[in-house]
């Protein structure tokens, strides 16, 4: 295991396939040997969620699906961020074309990602606010590297995060903790999720990321597959059922909240404040 790892991390050619998604917005990596993909989010500079990085991660999921694949771990090429959540562009002053267009291609993403038989694991080598948390969430472990901060701030931005958002999160971290630190718009320290169970383990950097997430799926594949997959997606279709039959009252909540004047004017402050940093 330990040689493959290795390969892995070098990139040797005869045990890794690489495949990249039309675009390079995701870099997909196979290994050969166990089947194992690394996917890893690729749109500099903070894998800002816009829809062609959604369609992007929806196709690899697709291809992964049909494939077979035995795990996956979600990673990011970016230094400091896992994913800074939805573009904030998608949603200031769109279209209505545009914006519906937008949200359904995250739902699609989003189903894809949550209800994957395989396990999934993501590899938080950064910061993962809002949509990034949710990435993040929808896997079944979470690591992390030190120092970076994770959550659903939506509401200090002055806006709402979906319900979807805020079931998974209280499906990992439970009612009173979700209730409270979405009310709050809370981010939390790598130690703070791990210590509410927002994620499961720390990492010391990238390396030791990338080898805790092969362990974990090393376990996790270890399992009859069948029976793995059929308790997870029965603990997940729920959550997953409630956008599933509500996907276009979904999208209408979207476009009646992000057209709101009010919420348009705390998008442009955002992305000033963020501009002038
Ligand atoms: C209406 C209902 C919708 C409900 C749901 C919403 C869910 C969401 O996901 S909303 C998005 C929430 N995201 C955030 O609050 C994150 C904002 N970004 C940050 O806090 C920081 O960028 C970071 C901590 C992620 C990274 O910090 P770092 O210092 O490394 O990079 P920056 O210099 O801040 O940013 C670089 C560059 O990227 C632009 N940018 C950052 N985040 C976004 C974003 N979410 N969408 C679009 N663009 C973003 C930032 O403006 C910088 O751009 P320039 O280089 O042009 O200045």
């Amino acid at each position: 295991m330990f040689v493959l790892r290795q390969c892995l991390t070098l990139g040797t050619k005869s045990s890794i396939r690489n495949f990249s998604a039309t675009t390079n917005l995701v870099n997909l990596t196979i290994n050969e040997d166990t089947g194992v993909a690394i996917m890893e989010l690729n749109k500099p500079p903070v894998n800002s969620l816009n829809y062609e990085l959604l369609e992007a991660m929806h196709r690899t999921l697709v291809k992964l699906e049909n494939e077979k694949c035995p795990g996956m771990i979600l990673t990011s090429s970016s230094r400091s961020t896992f994913s800074a959540g939805l573009d904030l562009l998608e949603m200031y002053k769109p279209t209505v074309d545009k914006a519906r267009r937008f949200w359904s291609m995250l739902q699609n993403t989003w189903i894809k990602l949550y209800s994957t038989p395989y396990p999934t694991v993501a590899a938080i080598n950064g910061h993962s606010p809002a949509g990034g948390c949710l990435l993040a969430m929808s896997c079944e472990h979470r690591i992390m590297v030190p120092d970076k901060m994770i959550g659903l701030n939506e509401t200090q931005l002055g806006i709402v995060a979906p319900q979807w958002f805020q079931d998974c999160m209280r499906n990992i971290i439970g009612e009173r903790q979700a209730e409270k630190a979405l009310i709050a718009g809370r981010m939390f320290t790598s130690e703070e999720a791990l210590k509410i169970g927002l994620v499961d383990e720390l990492a010391t950097d990238k390396e030791d990321l990338m080898q805790k997430a092969h362990d974990f799926l090393d376990e996790q594949m270890g399992l009859p597959p069948l029976a793995r997959s059929v308790v997870k997606v029965g603990f997940r279709k729920d959550t997953l059922s409630k956008l599933i039959n509500g996907r276009e009252a979904d999208i209408k909540m979207f476009l009646d909240n992000v057209f709101q004047p009010k919420v348009q004017e705390s998008l442009e402050n955002y992305i000033q404040m963020l501009k002038k940093k």
